[in-house]
């Protein structure tokens, strides 16, 4: 019970509709527990008639027509008490359960780069999902049944008790293995559940991939490895749910065996005492009603057991999440301005997932509004330069300077507003093309839109749709080429007119007509602003104030355009080389 101690909040918050929601559920198993009487009393006083203790007909049947009255009554509320207790108790979980969810995605939204590395999108969104149900279980029914048992129990206990203490002990008898059957088979459930859930998710994760790659499948003509693959995984969660349901269909029989055995036992007893002239025949009436009534908590004792070991179980998994301190955090709360200066002081990066050292005291220092060109072989190390300025990650060692202030100084949320990111591998949403473009700036006019756009040299590709700038993209939409991906996410970068401009390597995939226009764009555009390329090709990089050559994560050369091409080593190699492709 320790980690469903967090939700303890939720219980304050909501308290008085749960106390109300309770008391409710008291009143109205107290209103319940009072057939079982009534119909002992009509009964006996249908016996007393025909054994001559009554003799006036006329009061019987006014006894008898009040009783009736009295059980509808009792039923009616007893209807209408359920229908608010459980607005109130199942209402009042459902509303937690949403405040669950708020609160594990503003965690989400927090958490750093490096736990989505390291955590699988499937876990995630099972946590917030199935775990979170399974909290909400907790909350509402698991409490619901507990104080109904709780009540019935008791009450009903005490009133059998005081009628025929040894008629109660005989009919009780069977309830305690009841309560203990049910909660090993609870727990057999459980466990069946969750492997049949694993399978679910594995024919999920499996289908997932099938589709996402179906280009690779159809061109390898691979179509009935994967339908194999398919049927096997099938064929096991099929048995996996033959088992879960052999086991689930127990639950019910049982139950009404050990109700039989109960009536048995009060037919049996209770009519040894009638002989015996001990009890009247409206005892064993009632008895039988108290049977039924209590049957149903008891075997709950067992199933509320298993619903809150679940939901221990789920809710250790969310406080996991929850209780996970951010790598990269925002410790500042003041604003910062953000200008672009930024200095590289023996930075060294060391991934903590892989150990691999991508950076090796890289020193270097870009003016604001000069453009940095960064070239290298793959692998160098060249997009872990940008992670660290966008804080993505933190360095291992040395520091980063923004404007002469220590990175971790500066107000992260104002340092990301002031960064426009192309990231290598550009993500667009299932969302329109504007949308997707103003996704850089959310109260962009049109005007400003087709600006970007035509910077981006996207612009004429997007007019060419049926429905222009309102094109969807993704799976229900439009797929853009990579090139045209590049391009529309240039485009979202600079329509956010940013202090500092990112581009990696995101002109990989348009040809170099394409490349030298949106270059020429992107000068003007980025004039008096930082700016960072990186590239594989020269001709992205020849204009750049300053350009650097990057190796196993180090240093190996700098200088401008001018210079480099002077000098014997990689960036000379590769400008005649690609020199040479162009003549070709
Ligand atoms: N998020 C990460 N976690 C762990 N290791 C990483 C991560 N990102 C990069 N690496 C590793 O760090 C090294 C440098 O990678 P990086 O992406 O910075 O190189 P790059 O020069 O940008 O390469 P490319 O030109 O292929 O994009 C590589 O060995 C890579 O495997």
């Amino acid at each position: 019970m320790k980690a469903l101690q967090y939700l303890n909040k939720y219980f304050l918050k909501y308290k008085w509709r749960l106390l109300l929601g309770l008391f409710i559920t008291v009143l109205s198993k107290l209103l319940a527990l009072k057939i079982p009487e009534i119909i002992r009393n009509s009964v006996n006083a249908v016996e007393d008639y025909q054994t001559g203790k009554l003799t006036d007909l006329a009061d019987v049947k006014e006894t008898l027509l009040y009783n009736i009255l009295f059980i509808v009554g009792v039923t009616l509320l007893g209807g209408v008490f359920t229908f608010w207790m459980r607005q109130l108790i199942i209402v009042t979980s459902r509303l937690i359960e949403f405040d669950l969810k708020n609160e594990i995605y503003q965690q989400y939204q927090k958490l750093s780069l490096n736990f989505y590395k390291k955590n699988r999108t499937g876990d995630l969104m099972n946590r917030i999902s199935e775990d979170v149900s399974k909290v909400r279980m907790y909350f509402g029914p698991a409490i619901m049944y507990t104080v109904n048992m709780i009540v019935l129990f008791v009450v009903g206990f005490t009133q059998m008790i005081q009628i025929d203490p040894k008629l109660t002990m005989y009919t009780l008898l069977p309830f305690p293995i009841l309560s203990v059957s049910i909660f090993y088979l609870s727990r057999q459930i459980n466990k069946k559940t969750t492997i049949v859930q694993q399978y679910l998710s594995k024919l999920t994760t499996f289908n997932q991939e099938f589709f996402s790659g179906i280009n690779v499948v159809k061109s390898y003509a691979i179509e009935n490895v994967v339908i194999d693959g398919f049927d096997d995984l099938s064929d096991e969660a099929k048995e996996k749910n033959i088992d879960l349901s052999k086991i689930q269909a127990l639950f019910f029989p049982l139950m009404v065996l050990l109700i039989g055995i109960s009536n048995i036992i009060v037919l049996y007893v209770g009519g040894q005492q009638y002989i015996a002239g001990e009890i009247q025949i409206g005892v064993i009436a009632e008895f039988i009603l108290y049977v039924n009534i209590l049957t149903w908590p008891v075997a709950i004792v067992g199933w509320v057991t298993s619903i809150i070991q679940q939901a221990e179980a789920s809710q250790q998994r969310i406080n996991e999440f929850l209780q996970h301190v951010p790598d990269i955090e925002n410790k500042v709360t003041h604003p910062t301005k953000i200008k672009g200066k930024i200095d590289f002081k023996n930075v060294s990066l060391t991934y903590d997932d892989t150990n691999i050292t991508a950076l090796k005291n890289l020193n270097f220092t870009v003016e604001k509004g000069e453009t940095l060109a960064i070239l290298g072989n793959t692998g160098s190390g060249k997009s872990s330069i940008v992670n660290l300025i966008s804080r993505l990650y933190d360095t291992t060692e040395g520091t980063i300077l923004i404007d002469n202030i220590p990175i971790k100084e500066c107000n992260l949320n104002d340092l990301r507003n002031q960064i426009g990111f192309v990231p290598q591998d550009p993500f667009l949403f299932s969302d329109t093309i504007e949308n997707n473009i103003k996704f850089g700036k959310e109260d962009a006019t049109e005007e400003e839109i087709i600006t970007a756009a035509k910077n981006a040299v996207i612009h004429d590709n997007i007019i060419e749709f049926k429905d222009g700038y309102k094109t969807i993209l993704g799976e229900r939409g439009v797929t853009l080429s990579g090139g045209q991906k590049q391009r529309t996410s240039i485009a979202r970068a600079i329509i956010k007119n940013p202090e500092i401009l990112i581009f990696d390597d995101c002109l990989s995939a348009v040809d170099t007509e394409t490349e030298e226009k949106i270059l020429s764009n992107l000068e003007r555009v980025s004039k008096n602003k930082t700016t960072f390329i990186i590239s594989h090709r020269v001709s992205s990089a020849k204009n750049a104030d300053k350009i650097i050559v990057l190796d196993d994560g180090k240093i190996i050369q700098q200088g401008t355009h001018n210079q480099l091409i002077t000098l014997k080593g990689y960036y000379k190699e590769l400008y005649e080389q690609q020199l040479l492709e162009k003549e070709i």
